[in-house]
């Protein structure tokens, strides 16, 4: 019995299109109907509930008389704009007859790694989960372009489980957990924990499944888990079929123990999201102190700065190995900071006024990622 995970009060729960359909292509009503009527149950339990659904390419295929998924970006696109409103009308549909309503929330990567966007996604989310709303995301895939898509949901479902606080998320499949190596084969086994992602090295994690509907396979299901997991989130691999004895914290599929305390929105924000808009070279004793000692940075220890960042914009801090040790935000514009480099505040100061003895990151805004 997982205790951690039946006591979770907001799940985040995220199904793949392979469980939502029919080996044809077609939306599978009776599964999707099984799968809200689990999380019905968790609802009633009053626990709260974020829904990361694909499925939207995979339900627009029969529409259009497409036989199989398309390759080419606009017709996925297409698809997915004829698919996400049947599959929202038939979560509607489900989710009314337990007396639970639902909101569509749909994202692009800038939204939850753009600052202004995640705080913005982040209400959203917070204000539908308080007026007790099923939240139903998926990608914004028709005006998602390939270079800023995420492609499958799995990463985005961990997003969304770090943007609202998730105590456990949930991810199922049309394979009902991690196994060794490729499941297909009959000598494999699943694996019922992974307590750690080093863990992961010894097995053989494979692409896409048989149906060809998903998009990501095995390997950005692992990915996923580890950067919940990272963030003090539960995860819980398995099969649609047994997302119920998942929730109920039954030993089914895989469980990922988490391995971190929480952190601030704003901390994991940075460490796992933020694209950096510039770099800050370090000399060897700013490194100590920023890694070591958590002090904020000074302009006295960075060597030079490239990038063209505003004050308020994640930057990377790297060692002279070139090695990233820090994230965090910065308090200047890259164009004031060349002036400022290797003087001490007091100096800075005393010649320029009292504004510029502000430090350069203040170690508030600051997540180490490299511990020495
Ligand atoms: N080590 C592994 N353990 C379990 N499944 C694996 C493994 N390696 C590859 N897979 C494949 O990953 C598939 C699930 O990924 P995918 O098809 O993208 O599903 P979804 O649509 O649910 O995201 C499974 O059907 C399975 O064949
Ligand atoms: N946003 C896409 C999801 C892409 C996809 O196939 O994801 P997944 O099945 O989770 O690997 C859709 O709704 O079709």
């Amino acid at each position: 019995m997982r205790e951690v995970i039946a006591k979770a009060g907001r799940v985040v729960v995220k199904v793949g299109s392979s469980s939502l359909t029919t080996p044809s292509g077609g939306l599978d009503g009776s599964r999707l109907v099984a799968l809200v009527d689990a999380l019905a149950r968790v609802r009633a339990a009053g626990r709260e509930v974020v829904l990361v659904s694909s499925g939207a390419i995979a339900a627009g295929l029969a529409p259009l008389n497409m036989p199989t998924r398309p390759r080419d970006l606009a017709r996925q696109q297409a698809a997915a704009s004829v698919g996400q409103g049947l599959l929202v009308a038939h979560y509607s549909t489900a989710f009314a007859s337990h007396g639970l309503k639902v909101g569509q929330v749909l994202l692009t990567v800038d939204d939850v790694t753009r600052r202004s966007h995640y705080r913005n996604a982040y209400r959203t989310l917070h204000k539908l989960l308080s007026l007790d709303v099923v939240p139903v995301v998926n990608e914004n895939d028709t005006v998602a372009t390939q270079e800023i898509r995420f492609g499958d949901n799995d990463r985005l479902a961990a997003l969304v489980a770090q943007l609202v606080h998730a105590d456990a998320l949930v991810l199922l499949s049309d394979v009902d957990g991690l196994y060794d190596g490729d499941p297909r084969r009959p000598e494999t086994t699943r694996v019922p924990e992974v307590n750690d992602p080093a863990e992961l090295d010894a097995f053989k994690i494979g692409g896409t499944g048989r149906s060809g509907l998903g998009s990501g396979g095995m390997q950005t299901k692992v990915e996923a888990a580890a950067i919940a997991t990272g963030s003090g989130i539960e995860v819980v691999l398995t099969s649609a079929g047994e997302a119920a004895e998942a929730l109920r914290g039954e030993d089914v599929g895989t469980w990922f123990h988490s391995r971190a305390r929480r952190r601030s929105t704003r901390l994991l924000w940075l460490e796992h999201v933020a694209d950096a808009a510039g770099r800050l070279h370090l000399d060897p004793g700013a490194v100590r102190a920023v890694v070591e000692r958590r002090k904020s940075l000074l302009p006295a220890g960075i060597i030079s700065v490239d990038g063209t960042f505003t004050a308020g914009d994640p930057v990377d801090m790297v060692d002279e190995g070139e090695r990233v040790v820090a994230r965090g935000l910065v308090n200047y514009d890259a164009a004031e900071l060349p002036a400022l480099l290797g003087r001490s505040t007091r100096e800075l100061a005393r010649e320029l006024g009292a504004e510029y003895e502000r430090e350069v990151v203040h170690r508030d805004d600051l997540v180490v990622l490299h511990h020495r």
